[in-house]
């Protein structure tokens, strides 16, 4: 014998309340939803047919539509059973024109409401219909008698504890967020709560007073710039707001998104990619998918194609804002320059901004590389912030340039110029290419200080530090700490050597590819210009000449922010008491 399913409604309506919709408040949408595709479905009968909805907001709520109506058989057909629509065709396929396609939307309604009554008069002819239901699924159907117009009028009780959502003051904005761009008028007590046409149809290129306005309204922000955008296949318009200032780069930005003119939602991620994390957009698109909640997007191919198109519309206009207004791509370069050197990383033309604009940490000040290469002949760069700063000083006085790659995709983005522009474009320097642009001493403070090396030799060799003395500026620096772990990379330098187009540095790597074979891990380089080395060299104390080398071996490992290691700390404790020691006349 066969059977037929029987539905629990109550059960139904808490799947959909806990586990479909967000909040009760999509029943404003579902409702807005229906009364918009029922006018939809009367213009074909009429084209000229009214477009009106209206809402009242007493205890109770009532949505009236100029809509096509049902007659009493689709009543039955359409709002009494579950699944049942009149949005989809013979095959089962969405309609295109009309928001609702699952028959489930009226449903919502009991989320708020404890019975729903539908007053209806169909277009097609025939009495007007009551229809009565309540949250568990018993109904009843009448003839109504007396003028009623073509339409459809939906009246909610309030279920207890859910007064509030049927309130005006609840409702105006709900109904101002879901259907403020819907080709209907929707008035709520008398009042016009939607505008009825999206805020960018219309707008040229430049005039742009009311987007800005209107993105401010909606998102809070004054933006950059607003970018008209577009995906034919996704009949998808709108517009991309650039934010004015600097955002994280981690942050996700979201989107207001509009499906067929109806808000999906405001927090939508998705729509445009990664890098693209400075812009926001508001867009509205009749092929996209929306998930079953009608609450986000559906994670698809055409989604894909959009955010693609939509990352290269956006990258389009940071490259003809280059072409035309070259500050203010500067300016918003300097904005946004993480997610802009992220797109650099694979995007030439972006490259080629990133060059011109971004201004890098160097020896020259914050520069573009285009402006460092102009003075230098070649970009030579550390590939780490601590050693930039610790080096930067030193190279500078000597006058050599150097770049701070230190910072996220800065080496890929050097990496990529070499590989464009030729290896001789943008090349590493190890800090112990610095050493051979450093001067040799005079002969006779050489020979003192050698001497003094040799009597405080425990200190250095506790550190598998060699010392190695120069001469050179800054004054104020008693010692510099050259990593030895880079003189591993002299091989590299007497490959590179040839390429290196600033003179200055190429006569050094020469030097260098002839110079130091140290074995120990680092070297210390005391410079024989600062006179607390030059007293050093004339210290007749030995104890005191070792005790000395150990402090400047640890102050330089501190001005190097390389990691202390115990036996550094052990060093930097012993050496300072002693030093105190010594000051407060101990010995
Ligand atoms: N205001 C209205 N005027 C005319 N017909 C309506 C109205 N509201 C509902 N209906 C009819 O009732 C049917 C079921 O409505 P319901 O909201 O449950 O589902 P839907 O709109 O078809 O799809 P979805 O679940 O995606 O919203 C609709 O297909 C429509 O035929």
């Amino acid at each position: 014998m066969g059977h037929t399913f029987r539905v629990d409604l109550r059960g139904i309506i808490d799947l959909l309340s806990h586990h479909l919709y967000s909040s009760p408040r999509v029943y404003v949408r579902e409702l807005l939803q229906n009364a918009v595709d029922a006018i939809t479905a009367r213009r074909e009968l009429d084209p000229s047919c009214p477009a009106g909805i209206t809402i009242t907001c007493g205890p109770e709520l009532t949505i009236t539509d100029t809509g096509v109506g049902l007659t009493e058989a689709e009543v039955h057909e359409l709002l009494s059973t579950l699944g049942r629509t009149s949005k989809r065709d013979d095959l089962g396929f969405a309609r295109e024109r009309f928001l609702g396609q699952f028959g489930v939307g009226m449903l919502s309604c009991f989320l708020v409401a404890s019975s729903v009554t539908v007053i209806t008069r169909s277009a097609r002819g025939g009495p007007a219909v009551r229809w009565e239901a309540d949250s568990s699924g018993n109904y009843t159907v009448s003839v109504v008698d007396g003028d009623v117009p073509v339409g459809t009028s939906v009246r909610l009780s309030a279920s207890r504890g859910n007064d509030h959502w049927l309130e005006a003051d609840v409702v105006r904005p709900l109904v101002s967020d879901y259907g403020d761009l819907l080709p209907a008028v929707v008035t709520l007590d008398g009042a016009q709560v939607t505008r009825g046409v999206r805020p960018w149809d219309g707008v040229e290129d430049g005039e742009d007073a009311d987007l800005s306005a209107y993105c401010e309204q909606i998102f809070g922000f004054t933006p950059f710039e607003s970018i008209p955008i577009e995906v034919e296949a996704a009949g998808l318009t709108g517009v991309a707001f650039v934010l004015p200032s600097g955002v994280h780069p981690g942050t996700r930005q979201t989107h207001r998104v509009y499906l067929k003119r109806m808000l999906v939602g405001d927090n939508v991620e998705g729509l445009l990619p990664d890098w693209a994390y400075f812009v926001r957009c508001v867009v509205d698109a009749s092929a996209i998918r929306p998930t079953a909640s009608r609450e986000s997007l559906y994670q698809d191919e055409m989604l894909l194609a959009v955010r693609e198109e939509l990352g290269e519309q956006i990258r389009d206009w940071l490259i003809r804002l280059d072409a035309i207004e070259p500050r203010r791509a500067g300016e918003l370069l300097a904005a946004h320059h993480l997610g802009i050197k992220s797109l650099a990383r694979s995007d030439d033309e972006m490259l080629r901004l990133v060059e011109r604009w971004l201004p890098f940490e160097t020896t020259e000040g914050a520069i573009p590389l285009r402006q460092f290469k102009r003075k230098h002949g070649a970009i030579l760069y550390i590939p780490d912030v601590d050693e930039f700063h610790q080096l930067a000083p030193v190279a500078a006085a000597q006058g050599l340039g150097l770049v701070n790659a230190g910072y996220a995709y800065d080496m890929e983005l050097l990496n990529r110029l070499s590989a464009l522009d030729g290896p001789a474009v943008a090349r590493r320097v190890a800090p112990s290419e610095l050493l051979a642009a450093l001067a040799d001493p005079e002969p006779d403070v050489e020979t003192a200080l050698r001497l003094r090396l040799s009597e405080g030799a425990a200190a250095l060799d506790r550190h598998d530090c060699d010392a190695v003395i120069r001469d050179f500026d800054p004054i104020s620096l008693p010692a510099l700490l050259i990593s030895n772990a880079e003189q591993q990379r002299k091989l590299d330098t007497e490959q590179t050597a040839g390429e290196v187009t600033d003179p200055l540095w190429a006569e050094l790597l020469g030097q260098l590819t002839a110079g130091s074979d140290s074995s120990r891990a680092e070297q210390l380089v005391l410079n024989c210009r600062n006179p607390l080395v030059q007293r050093l060299a004339r210290l007749n104390d030995p104890s005191l000449v070792e005790l000395t080398l150990e402090s400047l071996y640890v102050h330089a490992v501190l001005q190097a922010r390389r990691a202390m290691r115990p036996k550094d700390t052990a060093a930097l404790n012993r050496s300072f008491l002693e030093l105190l020691d010594r000051a407060v006349g101990g010995k």
